[in-house]
């Protein structure tokens, strides 16, 4: 395969070894140690009573039988039972504890993932597919996994007992024994080459899989757009062909493993034609003895089951290792928004916010911004105005530090962003836009998430003020009422109302509302109105707004253009300028030209969301 990308990005990066991945799970495995010990005690004891059985039979064969020892039977008939009983309990031990090892080896994998995960920007969410990374943290864990309590234990005991017979063999019949041994390297030849090319597809396997959950995810979540559109059999078609390139790596995976086994069979006979046929030459020249030889082959297999297994593992293994890949590209991806080492916690803050020459660009496309400047006054409402994609929201995601600029420096009362620590900074950010995002749970759950520690009169309180109190009474449940996807639907106005309460609940110093009444009918925008005058009092708030009837009250309005403000002024002084505002104002209420009045009353209802956003 070609090395594997950094992830989100072009840069090529080598490859994650077999060698790597297992040396990775060791530096987990090392912390459980004492279980470690156990199970190493347990695969020795293992390997040597998978030594000791063939011994049974060599003495059986070379001394009882022409010794006609009948009294001994019973000793070779005690030996092989009891050794096969140990085998069992010592298996039994090493099997679940190197199989709890390796859980907890996991546990700990899909539990660095998620924080890594979270510990990303925003960017590397933006650059990254959702269904893909979801197939990350799940179905690529989960592929490790099997190989971790199917195949590790195998190969652990396999090692050690390879390891205690080469030596023994080598010790009866060196020449024999090197003989033997000289077929190996065309194993690890064979299996090398096949392993590369079936790893390659399995990853090809394993990015499909994530093709499909990103599709799935995709279509689940928009389909009543496909049903409007009446996309059904587009969107089948995409599937399909999606589910195709998972097939054909599946075929060609199996028709790799058809072509591998059969040359690891034939090469293992050879180990076995050459035991035979110059030990039976060894035996009739006198050399040695025929219990020997029978030991021999015994030994054989067992020095060959590491091989074999490895054969038929090895699928689970290369899919392992393709999996264990996509994996590490998360984890070895660096978000670019991070903490300095010495940041300090931002205090509490009045609220100055200032822009000072920021240039941005996402993802070095052609800029948003450049060297602008903004002063959003300590305890004011500010507003932004302006066409769509003029880059409002992308003010609000700077002042979150969702993203960093290129250029320039933001700052809250003093403190650089980039100076101090992120929760101190987004602490005192509250964010509420149109889409609302509420998590499957209670009322009261997705409330309380604006503040964890808020006894259930603080959440109470918050919703009396964001003006829910009344439709959540009227739900059965009140505030247990569950919402989301197994719960009761809400209307747009009141997630609008709950996600309110959720920023009072938080009584952040400042606000942002992004678009935050746009999606409303009349009548929820008179109870959200005063929802949200309840929560901009007092604070430092952005707010950003289509509807130019929601900002009239605003202390000072910028209006922007291409990302450069282009005017400022409170409402009345900017319809005196009778320049963009003006002209964008009179769009939307023609009928009151520029009469003050306007737009606090009926005027701004007339206009639809859809006009609105179209400015
Ligand atoms: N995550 C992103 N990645 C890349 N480009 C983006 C991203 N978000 C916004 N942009 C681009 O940045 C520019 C400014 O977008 P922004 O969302 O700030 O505009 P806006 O004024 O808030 O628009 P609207 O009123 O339509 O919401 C647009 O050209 C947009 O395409």
């Amino acid at each position: 395969m070609g090395g594997m990308r950094r992830f989100g990005t072009g840069e090529k990066v080598k490859p994650a070894s077999i060698f790597g991945m297992f040396v990775r799970i060791f530096a987990h495995v090392r912390l459980q140690w004492k279980a470690l010990v156990v199970s190493i005690v347990c695969l020795t004891a293992i390997s040597l009573l998978q030594f000791a059985i063939p011994q049974l039979t060599r003495i059986t064969i070379d001394h009882i039988i022409p010794d006609q020892a009948y009294s001994k039977l019973y000793l070779i008939a005690i030996g092989i039972l009891g050794s096969a009983a140990l085998l069992g309990v010592l298996g039994y031990f090493s099997t679940s504890l190197i199989a709890s090892i390796g859980q907890k080896v996991l546990y700990d994998l899909r539990n660095d993932l998620y924080r890594h995960l979270q510990s990303m920007d925003v960017a590397f969410f933006d650059r990254n597919r959702t269904g893909d990374l979801m197939s990350r943290v799940t179905n690529d864990v989960n592929i490790l996994q099997q190989m971790i309590s199917s195949s590790m234990m195998q190969l652990v005991t396999d090692l050690f007992t390879f390891t205690a017979i080469a030596l023994y063999m080598l010790w009866i019949d060196w020449l024999l024994t090197l003989l033997l041994l000289a077929t190996f390297p065309c194993m690890l030849f064979t299996t090398r080459l096949f392993g590369k090319r079936m790893r390659a597809s399995f990853r090809t396997v394993q990015e499909s899989v994530a093709d499909v959950s990103d599709h799935l995810q995709n279509a689940l979540t928009g389909i009543r757009l496909i049903k409007s559109f009446t996309a059904e059999q587009y969107e089948e078609e995409r599937f399909a062909k999606r589910t195709q390139r998972n097939m054909d790596a599946n075929i060609q995976v199996v028709r790799l493993r058809a072509a591998y086994e059969p040359i690891i069979d034939f090469l293992n006979f050879i180990g076995l034609a050459i035991v035979l046929v110059f030990g039976a030459w060894l035996a009739m020249k006198g050399h040695m003895t025929v219990g020997t030889i029978v030991a021999f082959t015994a030994y054989l297999r067992l020095l060959q089951n590491p091989i074999r297994h490895f054969s038929r593992i090895m699928n689970t293994i290369q899919q392992a290792a393709a999996g264990y890949e996509r994996i590490m590209e998360i984890l070895g991806t660096k978000a670019e928004v991070v903490e300095k080492p010495d940041a300090v916690r931002l205090p509490q803050v009045d609220g100055r916010i200032v822009f000072d020459k920021v240039d941005f660009a996402y993802n070095n496309d052609s800029g948003v911004l450049s060297t602008f400047d903004l002063t959003l006054e300590a305890g004011q409402i500010t507003a932004l105005v302006g066409s769509s994609g003029s880059g409002k929201s992308t003010i609000a995601h700077l002042i979150a530090r969702f993203y960093d600029p290129q250029g320039g420096s933001i700052s809250i009362d003093g403190f650089d962003l980039k100076a101090v620590t992120l929760p101190s900074l987004r602490e005192q950010i509250g964010i509420v836009s149109q889409d609302i995002i509420l998590f499957n749970g209670s009322i009261m759950d997705n409330i309380r998430y604006g503040n964890l520690e808020a006894s259930d009169e603080d959440v109470h309180a918050a919703a009396e003020a964001a003006n829910a109190t009344d439709f959540i009474a009227s739900f059965p449940q009140g505030y247990e009422t569950m919402i989301g996807e197994r719960g009761v639907k809400l209307s747009g106005g009141q997630k609008q109302r709950i996600s309110i309460a959720r920023a009072i609940l938080k009584n952040p110093r400042i606000i942002i509302l992004d678009e935050a009444t746009a999606s409303l009918d009349t009548e929820s925008e008179q109870h959200i109105q005063e929802a949200l005058a309840q929560l901009l009092k007092g604070r430092t708030c952005l707010v950003i707004a289509h509807r130019l009837s929601t900002i009239q009250q605003a202390d000072c309005i910028y209006v922007l253009e291409q990302g450069q403000i282009v005017e400022s002024g409170s409402h009345a002084e900017l319809l005196q300028l009778a320049g963009r505002y003006k002209q964008l104002y009179e769009l939307q209420f023609p009928r009151k030209g520029n009469s003050e009045s306007a737009g606090t009353g009926t005027a701004g209802k007339k206009i639809s969301h859809r006009e609105a956003k179209a400015l």
